[in-house]
């Protein structure tokens, strides 16, 4: 690669994005740029009533992937510095399609195109997919109140969604490597001999 890679570990709801960033993180001696979920004021509201929060929590989102986007900017990428991120600023255009609606969904998008348009994107993306079953248990194994709420239909949707919008970055946005895992089968938590096929599929792609 000719310049140091912007990498960025993505799926669904607990498909395991910030384990595997942080375990490539510590492997690959990588800085890690995690999501911050804990202190989101409206995840809680959100998952109560999505109609009524939907455009406050994206727009909550996005205004804190933009400012980290812009740091990671200046303090890695350019300087040519390799980092790490457990998100991609494009699942706010994911998430948003789907919760918002009329309007809302169209002044969001719009915002999110003029913010994001001229930033620097990933250069390699570590998709994990998982079904149903899989991200419902690891929702329920990570124990966050609010998540009690998400109902298999959304996660269902947003599964496609997820599959749905790789599919169309990789035509849109050819020079990025999409290295999709099966999270159902590859197991980088338990199993040591999957997890270092992945950080060797990585230091190779970094080259
Ligand atoms: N491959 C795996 N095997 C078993 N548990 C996993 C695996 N990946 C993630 N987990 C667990 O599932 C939960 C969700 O993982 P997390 O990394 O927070 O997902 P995400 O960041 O994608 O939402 C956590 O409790 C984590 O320990
Ligand atoms: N509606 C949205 N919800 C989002 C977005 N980004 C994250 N989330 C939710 C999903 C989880 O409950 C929690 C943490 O996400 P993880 O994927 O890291 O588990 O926040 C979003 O842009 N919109």
């Amino acid at each position: 690669m000719k310049h140091a890679p912007f990498i960025a570990v993505e799926g669904p709801i607990g498909a395991g994005k910030t384990t595997l960033a942080t375990m490539l993180a510590a492997e690959l001696e990588l800085p890690v740029i995690k999501e911050i979920v804990e202190e989101n004021p409206f995840l809680d509201k959100f998952y109560q009533n999505m109609d009524d929060w939907s455009f406050q929590l994206e727009m909550f989102f996005l205004c804190n992937r933009y400012k980290q986007l812009e740091d990671t900017v200046n303090e890695y990428i350019n300087k040519d510095k390799p980092v790490i991120s457990d998100y991609h600023i494009y699942k706010n255009l994911i998430f948003g399609e789907r919760t918002l609606k009329g309007s809302k969904r169209d002044k969001y998008r719009e915002i999110y195109h003029v913010l994001t348009d001229d930033l620097p994107k990933p250069d390699i993306i570590l998709y994990i997919r998982a079904d149903l079953d899989t991200l419902m248990a690891r929702i329920a194994k990570r124990g966050r109140p609010f998540e009690e709420e998400i109902s298999p239909a959304y996660m269902q949707q947003l599964i496609e969604d997820y599959d749905d919008a790789m599919a169309s970055l990789a035509v849109r946005e050819p020079s990025t490597v999409i290295v999709t895992i099966d999270g159902n089968k590859v197991d980088f938590v338990e199993n040591q001999e999957d997890f270092s096929a992945i950080a060797a599929q990585l230091k190779e792609l970094m080259k």
